[in-house]
């Protein structure tokens, strides 16, 4: 594994408290496919964690193993205590919101509607969805399924806001979206992060650069690489090696 003392740096971070969220020797199989094979993290209770890897090497299935969406063995701590054995519904419900890739926004209904269908009181009038997305407020009676993509990421994002988290699981935020939207996301999550730690999966490196204090690098379903984010984007040989890109290639931020 690359990365300089990465147990250190964690606790340099968060002024030695104990992680939010705890991966031991998880493996998943589907099949005859071996996903995971082994991996060993721990997310900090401060700022952003981003996990990394070229496509396919299994960051998603590393979030859905957290939630109990995948088949999985091994240990799963949230704040201390293990989770591996509890249903996804009380291990959401226990303080991990979940924003997956798709987004999952209810096309049919209104943004009112979908964010109400979480906070039947407040919806868009909840003080977080006023203070970080003024836009949903606006567009409030307008069908989800009319949103562009960085909208509906918005409400995706408003909806796990509206409770409260212990720790929040993002995956590609910003896939598919224009660099100006990229930038809105990012501002979001920079916000968030500040109050909630996120586990971010994401393949825009000037946004990891940007909010992400830590990376996690997945290769071929193990950990390979765990530091701090603004040296592994800094360091273009190792960001090529590690993740096979170059940060030319990458939107904006
Ligand atoms: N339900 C499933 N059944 C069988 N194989 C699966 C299933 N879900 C994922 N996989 C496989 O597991 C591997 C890891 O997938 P995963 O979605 O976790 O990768 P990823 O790192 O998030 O990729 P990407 O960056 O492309 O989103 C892939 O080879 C994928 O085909």
């Amino acid at each position: 594994m690359t990365g300089t003392n990465a147990s250190r740096e964690v606790a340099d971070a968060t002024g030695g408290s104990p992680p939010v969220l705890q991966l031991q020797d998880v493996h998943v199989r589907y099949g005859g496919s071996h996903i995971l094979q082994g991996v060993s993290f721990d997310v900090p209770v401060t700022g952003v964690t981003a996990l990394l890897g070229r496509n396919g090497v299994g960051k998603t299935t590393t979030l859905k193993a957290v939630l109990g969406l995948a088949p999985r063995t091994g240990r799963v701590l949230l704040q201390g205590r293990e989770i591996q054995r509890l249903a996804t519904a009380r291990i959401v419900r226990g303080g991990i919101g979940y924003v997956p890739e798709d987004r999952e926004v209810f096309g049919g209904l209104t943004v009112e509607e979908n964010l109400r269908l979480v906070d039947p009181d407040r919806g868009v009038n909840a003080p977080v969805v006023e203070r970080l997305f003024p836009d949903l407020v606006r567009r409030r009676a307008q069908r989800a399924g009319t949103l562009s993509g960085g909208q509906q990421q918005m409400v995706a994002l408003a909806r796990v806001l509206l409770r409260e988290n212990a720790l929040l699981l993002i995956d590609e935020p910003t896939k598919g979206l224009a660099p100006k939207l990229v930038t809105e996301v990012a501002d979001v999550l920079a916000e968030v992060s500040r109050t909630t730690p996120v586990l971010l999966v994401e393949q825009n490196l000037p946004l990891v650069r940007r909010i992400a204090d830590r990376v996690v690098v997945l290769d071929a379903g193990q950990v390979v690489h765990r530091g701090a984010a603004a040296e592994l984007v800094a360091d273009a040989g190792l960001t090529r090696e590690l993740l096979g890109v170059s940060m030319r290639r990458e939107g904006a931020a």
